[in-house]
């Protein structure tokens, strides 16, 4: 029996992996899918035409990222439905704007007529009651020491050369964004509780905690 039956994981669930940039998700996402046999949808990074502008400066190329990040995570959001579920994804659509855009208006380097813009087409596209959502949200927690050892060991020079200030106050944003989150079933794993790299076995026990959450009543229901 393999672990996705041992722990009745339904083949048509979408799980999604959220959490603060290099807490893991990635790769995350990549050892649940092939464990448990589902496909990937991962966010656009290296073909990214605004990424590495933006890290050179906020405040001209916000938006454009915002837009950029809206239209292809719905994209792949109404493809992962369109085939019937059976996808982990790396990062929720929810972070685009409960995270990173409010920061940035907050912060002023988005400003607040691109923030109104930005918001009322993120809610008219995915804050409706046709919007289907997943089946879970898995948050990864952990130190902010061991996620700024991450960003540094995994070498993306634009994360690199970023101020410190700006992953501390996305650090503390994610805190208050999970507590208050409902859009669907959220499972919260400390990156702490399993070791891909030095122990492949732990990766049971977030399967196990994900079929437990999945096959609660209502789990699959919305
Ligand atoms: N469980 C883990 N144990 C040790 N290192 C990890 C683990 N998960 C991720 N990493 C490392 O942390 C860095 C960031 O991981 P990544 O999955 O790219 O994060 P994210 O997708 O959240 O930005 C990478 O260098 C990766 O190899
Ligand atoms: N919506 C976003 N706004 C700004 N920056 C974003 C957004 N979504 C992702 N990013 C950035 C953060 C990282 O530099 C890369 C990839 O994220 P990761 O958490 O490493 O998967 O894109």
């Amino acid at each position: 029996m393999n672990l996705r039956e041992k722990y009745q994981i339904p083949d048509h669930a979408l799980i999604t992996v959220a959490g603060t940039v290099g807490v893991g998700k990635s790769t995350l996402t990549k050892a649940l899918a092939s464990e448990l046999g589902f496909r990937t949808s991962f966010e656009k990074v290296d073909n990214n035409p605004y990424l590495d502008k933006f890290y050179a400066d906020f405040e001209r190329w916000s938006f454009h990222l915002q837009i950029y990040f809206l239209a292809e995570r719905f994209k792949e959001q109404k493809l992962m439905f369109e085939q019937g579920g059976n996808f982990i994804q790396d990062r929720s659509i929810y972070e685009d704007t409960g995270i990173f855009a409010k920061m940035h208006a907050d912060k002023g380097t988005m400003s607040e007529v691109d923030y109104t813009t930005y918001k009322s087409l993120f809610d008219a596209m995915v804050m409706t009651p046709y919007f289907p959502h997943p089946n879970l949200l898995i948050y990864l927690d952990g130190s902010l020491e061991d996620i700024l050892n991450r960003i540094q060991q995994r070498g993306r020079e634009m994360e690199k050369q970023t101020p410190l200030s700006y992953w501390e106050e996305m650090y503390g944003r994610y805190q208050k964004w999970i507590a208050e989150f409902d859009a669907c079933p959220v499972l919260k794993i400390n990156i702490n509780e399993y070791d891909l790299l030095q122990d492949q076995h732990s990766l049971e026990s977030v399967i196990a905690k994900i079929g437990d959450k999945i096959s609660r009543p209502g789990a699959l229901a919305k």
